[in-house]
């Protein structure tokens, strides 16, 4: 771990903040899954994190099958010339047939019916023709079918025995449908994490409120809501937090009575009206705060008592970007899932940096475009203020610019991380 986990001089140079990569060493470190275990119906299974892991207990399907509608025969009787079949029996799907198919026979079938015994091969019925002859039925197979065409095999799906999904998987509807493929229909998951959100800052009001002069309308908490419920946890609205430093303090402590986690936006940074930081000192242990990154710098991470703390700041960009670069992880891992990273991707650069500061990591909120040539390429939000929700709005991710970059070159390929890598549909 980094000896640098406890900075405290919030005037620092970035060189001796905390960066990036030791941060989430840190949080890595220090984090432990919380949440209990629950079963739960598989209709109430999407988006929860599996805490058992899933075998198949058959073969999916069970059995060989058809998959077209058409005429099921032995592949040996077919020469290359095609085929002329007398007709003996109609399978329909769940009205299986022991009846064997034999020489110069063949089945109506649908799909997904089972295939009758001594039948390996099904030509489509738009490729075939029926003949009706003394009251009886037969069937054309055009020549060229492959033996075994149109037959879906037992197990071709998934092998019984075969392990689906791993405990920590968050589930999406495809897992779901995987898991009721296999006749189960509970699930063990984690237990829902209880979060609370609480806002800081004398300015702060509720939408609907008349806002006073100098007041601002607490957009993070519903920033924070949207980006909480992308991971399915149980919110507690703490409400706005005025700065008066025994207000914030008894908040906290009465919040991290009953909370997994408490997420506060505001009053990170070391001014004479941010208590967060003197309430969490004074509650509990400070593990980090501080970072060489921009926006974002005045996060911090601790606990009091059993309940993770996070700190993130008043700004807008900087609260989402921080949510996203650390929230969301530690909110996965005590959930019972993995340590989430961001998706990253290299995209070519449409914009230019002249000259950016070495020693911190920087986020641009960036926009998806094409360069001249019709390649997808990257362009950044113009402006960099950190309290500009209308950048946030109109990005589809995040550039990531590293610590020793000290320019980026139009053309030259950039770090994207897609708002989408980062579970925001
Ligand atoms: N002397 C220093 N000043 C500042 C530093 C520093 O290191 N030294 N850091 C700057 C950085 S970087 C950031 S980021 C901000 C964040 O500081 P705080 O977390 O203390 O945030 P506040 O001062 O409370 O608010 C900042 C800004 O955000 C607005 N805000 C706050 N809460 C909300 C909300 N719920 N919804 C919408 N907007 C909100 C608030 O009105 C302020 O405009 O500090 C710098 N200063
Ligand atoms: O984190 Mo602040 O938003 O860097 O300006």
């Amino acid at each position: 771990m980094s000896d640098r986990s406890l900075i405290d001089d919030c005037f620092l140079h970035d060189k001796d903040r905390l960066r990036h990569h030791e941060a989430l060493e840190i949080l890595k470190d220090r984090l432990r899954p919380v949440a209990g275990t629950e079963y739960v119906a598989l209709e109430d299974a999407h988006r929860r994190v599996l805490a058992e892991r899933i075998t198949a207990p058959r073969d999916v399907p069970a059995a060989d099958n058809s998959a077209v509608d058409g005429y099921a025969f032995r592949h040996k009787d077919h020469d290359p010339a095609g085929g002329f079949f007398k007709l003996e029996q109609r399978i329909a799907a769940g009205h299986p047939s022991d009846r064997e198919i034999g020489p110069w026979a063949a089945a109506r079938i649908f799909t997904g019916a089972l295939m009758p015994p001594g039948a390996d091969t099904v030509a489509m019925q738009e490729d075939c023709e029926r003949h009706e002859q003394d009251g009886k039925s037969f069937v054309i197979v055009p020549h060229g079918l492959a033996k075994g065409a149109n037959r879906r095999r037992a197990g071709e799906d998934v092998k019984q025995g075969t392990v689906l999904l791993e405990p920590g998987r968050r589930l999406r509807p495809q897992d779901v449908a995987a898991i009721a493929s296999t006749g189960q229909e509970t699930v063990r998951v984690h237990a829902h994490l209880k979060v609370g959100l609480m806002s800081t800052g004398d300015e702060i009001r509720r939408p609907g409120t008349d806002l006073p002069d100098g007041g601002v309308y607490d957009s993070n908490h519903y920033l924070l809501r949207g980006l909480c419920q992308s991971l399915d946890v149980e919110i507690e609205d703490l409400g706005i937090l005025n700065d008066t430093a025994d207000r914030v303090e008894a908040a906290m402590r009465d919040a991290a009575g009953r909370c997994d986690m408490l997420l506060t936006t505001g009053g990170a940074s070391r001014g004479e009206e941010d208590h967060i930081l003197t309430s969490l000192d004074q509650l509990g242990e400070r593990h980090m705060w501080q970072l060489a990154i921009k926006p974002g710098r005045p996060m911090m991470f601790g606990q009091i008592g059993d309940c993770v703390f996070l700190g993130l700041p008043g700004n807008p960009v900087a609260a989402m970007v921080c949510f996203l670069l650390y929230a969301r992880p530690v909110l996965s891992v005590l959930g019972g899932g993995p340590f989430t990273e961001p998706q990253r991707f290299l995209v070519p650069a449409a914009f230019e940096v002249p000259k950016k500061k070495p020693d911190r990591r920087e986020f641009y909120r960036g926009i998806l475009t094409s360069d001249e040539t019709g390649r997808t390429a990257v362009t950044k939000f113009t402006r960099d203020g950190s309290g500009l929700i209308t950048g946030l709005r109109e990005a589809d991710g995040l550039i990531e610019i590293p610590e020793e970059a000290t320019r980026v070159e139009r053309g030259a390929l950039v770090t994207f991380l897609p708002f989408s890598g980062m579970g925001l549909g």
